[in-house]
């Protein structure tokens, strides 16, 4: 099975293009590539595959094996590939998602490849249904208190597709991240789980975001988190609607623009490329 390793900010996956490579249980391949010992190493597995209603259409799983909605790093990549490798011919595609289509924008650089992507990430919902959480259905989780480890986070919870909890806090260079991420990601308030954001505040325009990822523990970006990140910060008054967000990998441009959507501008790399025999 041919394989192509890229990353957005440093969150890395394992693509292969559903064009030409069947893959039958991705579940079980995301779990093995993905694993940095004993696979090529990765957040976890995307394919490109064809799309009846876009020009491509992405799925991604964990490292876990689960699989996610959306996937704001990956979805700059699957762009960058399909237009690198010949799938599109255009600059400006739609790509199906599994929270829907979205459409992307995409930037050449000196050598012709693509190097940046501009996503419309699609409005977030942030009803806790839409979450989904516990509580109200119809209600706003937005600056919510809860208890972790005996302690009082303060949390707000938006989903990009797929479910963020944000959480900002003084100083996130020494958070315990490791700790903190998997007893949120696992809380009894949510069915699905979910992908955690922990923010620092530079300034009304800059942040710091730390990731744990559900089903891949932290990672050195995050996408869709990022986006979650904005709409938090405007919600809870800590931010304008353009920040700019340093993730441990990379840097993430962000806007909530006023009629709904959250647009996203960041880089898409390609590593290597190789063939890997699945077990
Ligand atoms: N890293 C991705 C998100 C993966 C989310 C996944 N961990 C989930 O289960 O929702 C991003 O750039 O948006």
């Amino acid at each position: 099975m041919k394989f192509t390793k890229m990353h957005g900010a440093g969150n890395d996956y394992v693509y292969v293009n559903g064009f030409e490579e069947r893959v039958d249980d991705p579940a079980t391949l995301a779990r093995q590539v993905s694993h940095r010992q004993f696979g090529i190493g990765a957040d976890g597995l995307i394919l490109i595959l064809p799309s009846k209603f876009a020009d491509v259409r992405m799925r991604m799983f964990n490292l876990d094996g689960s699989e996610g909605e959306m996937c704001g790093n990956g979805i700059r990549c699957v762009a960058k590939y399909a237009y690198d490798h010949g799938l599109v011919e255009k600059l400006d595609i739609s790509v199906e998602t599994g929270s829907g289509l979205r459409s992307l924008l995409m930037r050449t650089g000196p050598s012709g490849l693509v190097d940046r992507v501009q996503v419309n990430m699609g409005a977030p919902g942030l009803r806790r249904g839409d979450i989904p959480m516990s509580g109200p259905e119809l209600e706003q989780a937005v600056s919510i208190s809860l208890a972790v480890d005996s302690q009082q986070y303060e949390v707000t919870c938006v989903s990009m597709g797929n479910p963020h909890a944000v959480i900002f806090v003084d100083e996130v260079e020494s958070f315990p991240v490791d700790r903190i991420g998997p007893l949120i990601e696992n809380h009894a308030w949510f069915p699905e789980r979910i992908n955690v954001e922990f923010v620092q505040v530079l300034s009304p325009s800059e942040v710091i975001q730390r990731t744990w990822e559900r089903g891949s523990g932290e990672t050195l970006a995050c996408g869709t988190g990022a986006s979650a990140v904005t709409v938090a910060g405007v919600l809870t008054g800590r931010t304008t609607r353009k920040i700019l967000n340093h993730l441990r990998g990379g840097d993430l441009e962000l806007e909530w623009l006023e009629n709904g959507p959250v647009m996203m501008l960041g880089p898409a790399v390609e590593v290597f490329s190789g063939n890997y025999d699945p077990k």
